[in-house]
């Protein structure tokens, strides 16, 4: 165990202490509702540093982390040479409001990564600073390019905070079981339509109903918000096909997945054929987030050119930001994709397979109905009886389970997201040891699944 302090903390003061102080002064005492234990309850853990594949939190407790700040740290927490980076750039100057080199250099790395033999669906590139703001400008710009209002979105699917987008959104809502966020308009609301997932006679019948007015259909490229549920195979392609003969646009939502499941995100694993039943599609907008910014803030959308030119300056639909492309963020991304080779691939596939498979085990072990759902290396629990395709399936779990299991983990040395609908994250940098920690926790945790008893 390590014990840490700096100026900001004091090793004497306690997760709960800070607990207390915290939501004195912060709604909830988070910055962010998923970091709230909202489902699992008890006193959420106040990090202090991060390295490799641990946290560290205010009472000096080391944990095996398997949120990776909910997916950035793909190389694990801190890498050097990233770190590095950051300083650097810091020292140079931490904000411009101004055109950078870097921002030309990143947005030519994506454009090179995100291709498949001569399939490159990302022919420009406009940086944000979060996948909220991605989304929300990807679906201002399908709207502005088609001159059309609607929006199709799919339950459980998450895609960031913005109005259009939270009805029946997964993640944080899902945790809470929200249906929705107040403070929407009802004039906003009834522009999203939102459908089953996995479900293309829905999606044809939406169209047929509402004829020409359905600007975009957005989609997780392999829905990990609900847990992970990948698409159907030829879901997404046949997303795009609708979509191209209806004149609306596709927007393939890859904040999570992209460059964290394969060096092309979730397309190029169609694509390429390493996932089945998606060759020779492509997206018309991509939207990117948390590894493009490697723990920075830093997202994006690309796509079309066409499309894009359709952004201000160029074109009428407006976007800006203070901090978009900032040089810091920048340098983060950059240095972390060019890290982000097959070996960090092939890596994080071999110890998030191992994890999948042994956490299975062990609940199987204990007689606990669970299934385990992956798209690539993203993969999730649930407690169902058979595998779930869609949102009503994953709502209809044994979620009561998940509590004791995550308590279990995190008294064990295990971080895991403080949510049954979330993905389990794991690193380049989860090593043996980590990985040990990982699999002495899980007989006691399975038990504790076991054990749970149904809330009456
Ligand atoms: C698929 C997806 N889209 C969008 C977002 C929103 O990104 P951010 O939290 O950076 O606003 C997230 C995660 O939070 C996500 O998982
Ligand atoms: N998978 C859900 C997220 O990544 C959300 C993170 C946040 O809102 O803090």
């Amino acid at each position: 165990m390590t014990t840490s302090e700096t100026s900001t903390t004091n090793a004497s003061t306690t997760n709960d202490q800070y607990f207390v102080r915290a939501k004195a002064s912060i709604p909830g005492g988070v910055n962010s509702p998923v970091r709230a234990y909202g489902s699992v309850g008890g006193t959420p853990r106040f990090l202090v540093s991060a390295n490799g594949p641990y946290v560290t939190d205010a009472e000096g407790r080391e944990y095996v982390d398997l949120v990776a700040s909910w997916g950035p740290a793909i190389l694990g927490h801190a890498h050097p040479t990233v770190v590095s980076a950051v300083q650097e750039a810091a020292a140079r100057g931490l904000s411009f409001g101004a055109s950078t080199p870097g921002e030309t250099e990143l947005a030519e790395l994506v454009r090179s990564r995100v291709s498949v033999g001569d399939q490159a669906p990302i022919e420009k590139i406009r940086m944000v600073s979060t996948g909220t703001e991605a989304t929300m400008t990807a679906i201002r710009l399908a709207r502005g390019y088609t001159g059309r209002d609607l929006l199709v979105k799919f339950a459980g699917h998450y895609h960031g905070h913005s109005d259009s987008l939270l009805a029946e959104a997964g993640s944080g809502l899902a945790t809470l079981a929200l249906p929705g966020s107040a403070g929407i308009t009802a004039e906003t609301a009834a522009q999203t339509i939102v459908l089953p997932y996995n479900d293309l006679d829905a999606v044809r019948k939406a169209f047929d109903e509402n004829s020409e007015r359905i600007a975009a259909v957005i989609v997780e490229a392999a829905a990990a918000n609900m847990g992970v549920l990948a698409p159907d195979p030829g879901f997404n392609k046949a997303l795009s096909e609708i979509t191209t003969q209806q004149g609306a646009l596709l927007i393939v939502d890859e904040v999570l997945t992209g460059f964290r499941v394969g060096p092309a995100g979730w397309w190029g694993l169609e694509a390429s054929g390493a996932v089945p039943g998606g060759i020779g599609w492509k997206p018309d907008l991509v939207t990117f987030g948390k590894v493009i910014g490697g723990g920075m803030p830093l997202a994006a959308l690309g796509g079309r050119a066409e499309i894009m030119d359709y952004l201000a300056p160029l074109g009428p639909v407006y976007q800006a930001g203070t901090l978009s492309g900032n040089p810091v963020a920048v340098a983060a991304g950059i240095a972390t994709l060019q890290l982000a080779d097959a070996s960090v691939y092939a890596r994080i596939d071999e110890v998030a397979a191992l994890v999948a498979r042994e956490t299975s085990a062990a609940l199987s072990r204990e007689g606990v109905a669970h299934s385990v759902q992956n798209a690539g290396s993203l993969f999730s629990f649930s407690f169902t009886h058979g595998a779930p395709r869609d949102y009503d399936d994953v709502r209809a779990q044994e979620a009561f389970r998940y509590p004791p299991f995550f308590h279990a983990m995190l008294d064990a040395g295990v971080n895991l997201p403080p949510s049954v609908f979330e993905a389990w994250f794991l690193t380049a940098a989860h090593d043996d040891r980590a990985v040990g920690r990982i699999l002495e926790a899980l007989p006691g945790a399975a038990r504790a699944a076991a054990a749970a008893v149904a809330p009456v």
